[in-house]
Parts: C-alpha cells; structure tokens; sequence
C-alpha cells in the first residue's frame, strides 16, 4: 500500500498525462531511514522517452513564442506554489532521500529562489545590435532557446537539482524531459504536479522514471532534442557526455567534488569549527561541495580537532522526520560499504579514530558522524569523493603546503578557507584551481552566483546571471539590400 501524501505521483508525466511504463513494469521507492516502500514509480525505457521528447518538441514550438514577460509569470506561479506547499515538499523529501525535515524545507525554498531567480533573468535574455562593417547592412545577433532539454538528476538534492536546470530552461523559452534518480522520483513529480496545477502547458515539462541507460540513450540518440544537462557523479557524467557529444548535443555537466577545507593558525577557531561542520556533514556529509580534506595549521591543529571532537559527538542521528535530528541515513548501504573503506584504509596507514568510526545502533544505512586525524594524501579519502559523514584531519605548516595540498586533486567544484588575514584570503583563493571558494563561510549556495566545477568536476555554470547563457544559442542576422 503506498504511502499517503497529497502531491505523491507514481507514474510519469508526459504530455499533460500521467502513465504508466508501456509495459506496467514499476519498481520499488523505499524510505532510506526505514527500509519501508514508499510505493513505486514507472520503469519507463526508450517508447516512453521518445513519446516525452515529441511532446516536449510539440510544446516548444509554442513555448518558445510566448513573450518573457508571460513566461515570468507562470514560473512566477510555480515559485508561489512551491512555498506554499513547502512544507510537505519537504516532508516527502526526506521521507525518500532521508535529510532532515529542516533541511529538506531549506532545499525546496532553495528550488523555490532557482525559479523565481529565471523568471527575473528570463526578461534580459539580450542580443546585440553589430556596428556593419558594410553601409548598406545591418548585423543583429538574437538569443534564441536551444530547444527540448533533458535533464538527469542526483537523489542527494531532488528537488533543488531539478529547479536550477528547470528555471533556467523555462526562462529561456526551452522545454525538459527530466529523469529524476530512481531512489527519490517523488520530489520531481511532485514539482510536475505543482507545475500541472499553475497551469503550464502540457509537454513543457516532461518526467520519465525508470532504466537510467535506456533513457539516456534515447535523450543523446533523439535528434528532436537538443541539450542535455547532468548533475551526478563523474564517472557517470564523463560516459554520458560522450555519448551526448557523437550526436553533438549541447551538455552541461555537474559533477563529484573534493572539497579542501583550509584552517590557518590565525582563523576565528570558533567560526572555523562552525564552518567545518556545516561544510562536511550538512546532509550527513551526501553533498557534491562537501568538505572531502579538512587541512589544519600545526599552530592550531590540536585546539581545532578537540572542538571539531565535540560538535561532531554531539549530533543526533536517527530519521529525518524526528525532532533534533541532524543527521539521517546514508542513502544505501554502498554509501556505508564506501566509508567503512574509507576509514580502514585511512586507519591501515595511520590515521586515529578521535570519534565515529562504525556503524550507527539505530542499523540499516546509519552511520556514526566520524573524526579522524593523521590523514595523509596516500589515503583514499585523500583521492575520492567519501559522501559520507567522514571528517578527516590533515596537517599542514606553510601557505604553500595549503595550497598544494588542496590543489592535488583532479577535481576542482568547491573549496574553503578560513583565515583572518585579508592578503592571505586573497593568495589563497586565486590560487586555488576550484569554481568555488567559501572565505570563512562554510555554506555559500545560492541561486544568485554561478556554481560550476574545473577540471573533473563538470562543465557549464548554473545559477546566477550566466546559468541561462547555455540554454540559448546566438543567430547572425545581416540585412542587406538597404540601399
Ligand atoms: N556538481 C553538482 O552540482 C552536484 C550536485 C549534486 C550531486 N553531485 C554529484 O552526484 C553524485 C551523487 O549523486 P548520484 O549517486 O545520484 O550520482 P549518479 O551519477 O550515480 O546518478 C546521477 C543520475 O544519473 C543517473 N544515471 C546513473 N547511471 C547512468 C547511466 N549509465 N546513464 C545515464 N544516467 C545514469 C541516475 O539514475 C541519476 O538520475 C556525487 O558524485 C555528487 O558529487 C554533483
Ligand atoms: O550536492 C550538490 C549540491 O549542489 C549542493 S548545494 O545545496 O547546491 O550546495
């Protein structure tokens, strides 16, 4: 029997029409804090991605006249409809992805300010009027949207994910497939539903669940649609942009991290523990910006860890939905089988348990929030991305140390330093190779500035003034015979 919840769908949107897979095969949705099935979704394939992408293509073709303003305001309507329903948004995430309430309601009022963010932004969509090199012609060159976007989504963020790609889509004059993670698809239909509800027009937004490959093959081999954007891990995002790129579809690409965290002898102790804890374990540490390496001065190394020791026992774990709760499950057990090999590789070449370090008493995918010192860059969780409730403790001496340290890392989406030296803050960020950088901030997420990675960490900006740049393309236009 699934659960109760006025904005639960359990079937894709495509066409205005919510449906099953082809074939009625579904599978299961389960509550990561109680192993519990939540009901299921479609195991849509290829038919249904191709049905979804015509209707998409059909819908562009009227979409994309709509003037911005009128745009604006029906996104302007999801954004009120979102807040109005935050609360049990928020609930239904952390029933499927396991985050705390509060933080669950802070990353729907965060897809909430993607959307009207757009919808502001969809209004300055410029092109430009050329000085002609020629007397008798007129050069324009117009922004026009790139066409049917698909979308692939994490299930760390399930909401917020969807909403920075969606507004800057919407804004633009483009419509979406989206294909949500199969762990938590209840958010993204429910955003369907609101956007039902407002009164967008049927195949502007699309929402296919079920086998990710066959829907991605369909997405990079479907000539109707023109872009697809990843948030997810790189190993996933590298396969499919190439895949993307034979067809040469537009790709953005949001990928894994590993955060440096860098405290100097002279940072705010109290401001630096403060950051570090919300820069590693907000989400129980399941955060593509999450501090991966905590770098710590010699001078203030041993204050900084017996603070760190104290924050971290003292965090209550248990389901997202309990009161005090700020830490809930991994999302499965391979994110516990990934940070147990974290741990006993790290231990196995001389790092210390200071606290954590096994298994939470509540079983299943909950895990104790874990300290370590000694880590070294010999480590796996020196090299890989953790996502887990890990805190390990480097040690540095010099500012040149910091920055090789933090830079030795194919990555590069966010980073951190603390410090209270201003000529320091500022060697230290333009020197570090990252497309964030929190300056005694441990949380900077916001719609308003752009969030991209270097290097392995992905391709394309999002959020901002620029995140709708790569949902349009430029036209040349060059009037001639003027006389
Ligand atoms: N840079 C960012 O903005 C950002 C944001 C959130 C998460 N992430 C990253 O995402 C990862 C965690 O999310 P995840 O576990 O969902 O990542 P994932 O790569 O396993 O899955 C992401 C999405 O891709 C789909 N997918 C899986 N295999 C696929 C395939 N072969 N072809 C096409 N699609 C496929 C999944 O169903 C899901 O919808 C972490 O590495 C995290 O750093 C990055
Ligand atoms: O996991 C990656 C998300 O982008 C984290 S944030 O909420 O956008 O900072």
């Amino acid at each position: 029997m699934p659960m109760s919840h006025p904005l639960l769908r359990q079937q894709c949107l495509i066409n205005g029409v919510w449906q099953d897979a082809m074939d009625g095969a579904t599978i299961a949705v389960s509550n990561p804090s109680t192993g519990d099935v939540l009901g299921s979704i479609p195991r849509a394939g290829r038919a249904e991605t191709k049905a979804a992408i015509d209707a998409a293509h059909r819908a562009f073709l009227d979409w994309r006249t709509w003037t911005a303003a009128d745009r604006a305001n029906l996104m302007m309507k999801l954004h009120d409809a979102i807040l109005a329903d935050k609360a049990e948004l928020g609930r239904l995430l952390t029933l499927e992805m396991g985050k705390p309430l509060a933080e669950a309601v802070g990353e729907v009022t965060l897809g909430a300010a993607y959307i009207r963010w757009f919808a502001e932004e969809a209004r300055r969509v410029y092109g430009d009027v050329i000085p002609s090199p020629w007397k008798n012609r007129r050069l324009l060159a117009v922004r026009e949207p790139v066409g049917v976007v698909g979308a692939i989504t994490p299930w760390n963020f399930p909401n917020s994910m969807i909403a920075r790609k969606l507004g800057a889509a919407l804004a633009a004059g483009c419509t979406m497939v989206v294909k949500p993670a199969t762990q938590t698809p209840y958010s993204a239909l429910a955003i369907g539903v609101l956007a039902e509800q407002v009164g967008f027009p049927p195949g502007v937004l699309n929402i296919v669940t079920g086998s990710a490959a066959e829907i991605a093959a369909e997405m990079c081999e479907n000539p109707l649609l023109r872009k697809i954007t990843f948030t997810g891990s790189t190993s996933v995002g590298k396969a499919l942009a190439a895949k993307a790129m034979a067809h040469m579809k537009r790709v953005s690409m949001e990928l894994g991290g590993n955060a440096p965290f860098i405290v100097f002898d002279d940072a705010d102790l109290d401001a630096a523990v403060a950051g570090a804890m919300l820069a590693k374990f907000r989400n129980t540490g399941q955060t593509c910006v999450c501090a991966n390496r905590i770098l710590v001065q010699s001078g203030i190394h041993d204050a900084f860890v017996e603070r760190m020791a104290t924050a971290v026992s003292a965090m209550k774990v248990g389901d997202g939905l309990q009161d005090g709760v700020v830490q809930g499950p991994l999302i499965d057990m391979a994110g516990v089988r990934k940070i147990e090999e974290h741990i006993a590789d790290a231990v196995a070449k001389g790092a210390r348990v200071v606290t954590g370090g096994a298994r939470h008493a509540l079983g299943g995918s909950f895990f104790q929030p874990t300290l370590i010192t000694g880590a070294t860059s010999d480590m796996a969780v020196a090299r890989d991305e953790t996502f887990a409730p890990l805190a390990p403790i480097f040690q540095f001496e010099t500012e040149a140390d910091a920055l090789r340290m933090a830079n030795d890392t194919e990555y590069g989406l966010a980073s951190y330093v603390y410090t209270r030296d201003l000529g320091r803050a500022f060697r230290i960020m333009e020197g570090l190779d990252y497309g964030l950088v929190g300056i005694n901030e441990g949380l900077i997420t916001t719609e308003v500035a752009p969030f991209g990675g270097h290097k392995e960490s992905g391709v394309g900006v999002e959020g901002s003034r620029h995140g709708i740049d790569d949902y349009t393309t430029l036209k040349y236009a060059c009037i001639g015979g003027l006389g």
